[in-house]
């Protein structure tokens, strides 16, 4: 076997995969006002930006050949409300981050989540009942306004990761019936119940809403593996385009067996966690941050993954030039 790894070109001609920006999505956390710029001090190098800064930050993404950003939006406390009607405005947040970029980069894929924990005060990504329950059918009709608003603004791909059932379903319908045909579905169709989205939460000001609260009721059981083709099946029957596996390296099983059963576009997303732990250990030189950066995102490759979406698309894609 070791002749094959003793030179440069033979390890390059017989690599049986390897990355490229074009495998990246850059999730970004996008802020009201203009000239702000905040540090996430559990994320080290992720920084809040308004829109006007996103904007340059979002021509660099495009210079160094990374596809897409997906957009987060950090929601000011006194726009956030039990119905969340927030998450629907024209002239929200995000729908008018989606614009600007649109116009300045026509030629970036610009994502959205579609979700409303951003939105509620309690930080769940749902409409609640009076003991707290996530309502699924209530949840699904502010879901589907809340897509529709972002195709409008001209997203080119929704992606709804708030685990209510049927919610595919109708973001599709409403889609067809409004006229965007052409707007892509990434769905969230396995995500699990996972304590590795602790910064994010600190990045997006929803753990303090959240306490001492989870999502059991609505995402995935960590234990859960069959279930996940069942949920995948299920999305794509309602009309994804594309799926999503989150986490992402706990969950590489996960995103195999998707990609090995159901040979579709699929995605998994290294989240806030998985970014932090990585940086933690870079900071104290524990691990060497390019190649273990590298590695990492290789592993996703190898999984079958098409893409993923990583906080270090950035930092990967100008290694990789
Ligand atoms: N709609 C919720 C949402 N959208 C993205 C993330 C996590 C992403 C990350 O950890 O990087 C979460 C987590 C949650 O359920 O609170
Ligand atoms: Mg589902």
């Amino acid at each position: 076997m070791r002749r094959l790894r003793a030179s440069a070109f033979a390890r390059d001609l017989v690599r049986e995969n390897r990355l490229s920006p074009a495998d990246f999505i850059f999730p970004v956390f996008v802020l009201e006002g203009s000239g702000q710029r905040e540090a996430v001090p559990s994320m080290p190098g992720v920084e809040r930006l308004s829109v006007d800064l996103l904007v340059e930050q979002a021509r660099e993404v495009a210079a160094l050949g990374i596809p897409a950003l997906a957009l987060f939006p950090v929601v000011p406390a006194q726009r956030k409300s039990l119905d969340a009607a927030e998450a629907w405005n024209p002239d929200g947040l995000v729908q008018r981050a989606v614009k600007t970029l649109k116009d300045a980069l026509p030629e970036l894929g610009i994502i959205t989540d579609v979700a409303l924990d951003p939105y509620t005060t309690h930080g769940q990504d749902g409409i609640i009942d009076d003991t707290g329950y996530v309502l699924n059918d209530v949840t699904s009709e502010t879901l589907v306004k809340q897509a529709l608003s972002h195709a409008v603004a001209g997203a080119d791909v929704v992606a709804p990761s708030d685990m209510m059932d049927g919610r595919i379903g109708a973001i599709r319908q409403r889609l067809e019936t409004e006229g965007h045909l052409n707007t892509l579905i990434l769905a969230y169709a396995a995500k699990y119940a996972s304590s590795y989205y602790g910064p994010f939460r600190d990045a997006v000001g929803s753990s303090g809403n959240i306490k001492g609260g989870n999502k059991f009721s609505y995402q995935m059981d960590p234990g859960n593996s069959d279930e996940a083709l069942h949920e995948c099946a299920l999305d794509l029957a309602e009309g994804a385009d594309m799926i999503m596996v989150k986490p992402g390296m706990p969950y590489l099983d996960i995103a195999r067996r998707v990609k090995q059963e159901l040979k579709v576009p699929t995605f998994a997303y290294q989240v806030s966690g998985e970014y932090a732990m990585h940086m933690a250990a870079f900071e104290r030189g524990w691990l060497a941050q390019e190649p273990v950066m590298l590695e990492s995102l290789l592993a996703f490759k190898r999984a079958g993954c098409d893409g993923i979406l990583t906080y270090f698309a950035v930092a990967a894609a100008r290694a990789l030039q």
